[in-house]
């Protein structure tokens, strides 16, 4: 078990992550992503309208809201996969705003998928080796020189080895990736995403699909990443995961940041207990979001 883990069995909590009052776009004291204005429509549907949004550096970020809320769109968007209508984004201080995926996974902002994507029919040492970036062999020069490549082809297996070690994958080394479980892709993918050396990590819906044998494990590799420096921002419904290891929660309804602030007070709030749970509460999301006024009567 880790050391970033209380005598409790509960994970420490990072603290102090915003500065002024708690409300939705909050200032972030030290922020890795710091988004303006982004929109993004599909026909007449406003899928993500989120006028200011910054995402703390260090720290455990969930990011919460029913079907259809727009958390992946907004996902798309920050890491390159989907272009906005509007809206400008820096990540670590650099405007990434409309830049493609590539390369902004070269600067170090890695994502997984809701869907994972391992190559089934490359074995899981190779999908693993995918992962990294800037390899030698893809530039003309480098490739002349098969030297040059082969010493690293063997870093990169070392390093591969390595994380696949980490997340008991090694076994299967040499396995097809088609051959995993859903809960294997999940980690294959999760330690993918490491071997670029990630500043920014993010996980669409690390837990769905993923049995309970593999849960407690893919809990401990995401408090891993915070210990060891990166910064997790991660989709997910199940909420006593979301509590269990987020030290920042951020919703989503409709397209728009509805609430967000440390897990223990968001997820006291009507309105997400509303998202959730169904529960007759005197607050509707539609309230929240600008759509409807208290009466129930559309704007
Ligand atoms: N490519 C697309 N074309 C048309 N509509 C889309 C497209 N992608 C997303 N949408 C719509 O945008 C809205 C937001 O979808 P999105 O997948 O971002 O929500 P989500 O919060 O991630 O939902 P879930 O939790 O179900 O994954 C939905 O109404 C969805 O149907």
């Amino acid at each position: 078990m880790s050391s970033n883990v209380l005598p409790t069995g509960r994970p420490v909590k990072t603290t102090g992550l915003h500065s002024g009052e708690i409300a939705p776009g909050v200032a972030k004291v030290d922020p890795i992503i710091v988004a303006d204005n982004i929109t993004r429509t599909f026909g007449g549907l406003h899928a993500v309208d989120v006028a200011h949004l910054e995402i703390p550096r260090g720290a455990i970020t969930a990011l919460i809201g029913p079907n259809g809320a727009g958390k992946t769109t907004l996902f798309n968007l920050l890491t390159g996969f989907d272009k906005p209508n509007t809206g400008t984004w820096t990540f670590d201080g650099k405007s990434i705003s409309g830049m493609s995926a590539f390369k902004v996974a070269r600067l170090g902002q890695i994502r997984t998928f809701q869907l994972t994507k391992a190559l089934g029919l490359l074995t899981v040492l190779d999908n693993m080796k995918l992962g990294a970036k800037g390899q030698r062999g893809e530039g003309l020069f480098s490739s002349l020189f098969p030297a040059l490549w082969r010493k690293q082809d063997q870093e990169l297996e070392a390093r591969a080895q390595e994380l696949l070690v980490k997340f008991k994958l090694d076994a299967k080394s040499a396995d097809y990736a088609a051959s995993l479980s859903g809960g294997q892709r999940k980690l294959l993918e999760m330690a993918r995403a490491l071997m670029s050396d990630p500043t920014l990590v993010m996980l669409d819906e690390p837990m769905a699909g993923v049995n309970p044998a593999l849960t407690q494990s893919l809990l401990d590799h995401i408090l891993d990443l915070k210990k060891e420096g990166m910064t997790v921002l991660f989709v997910e419904h199940d909420m006593a995961m979301v509590s269990h290891i987020a030290d920042w929660v951020i919703v989503m309804a409709e397209g728009k940041i509805v609430a967000e602030g440390p897990p223990e007070i968001v997820m006291k709030n009507p309105a997400v207990i509303d998202a959730y749970l169904g529960a007759h509460l005197d607050v509707d999301l539609g309230v929240v979001t600008g759509r409807v006024n208290e009466k129930g009567e559309q704007l």
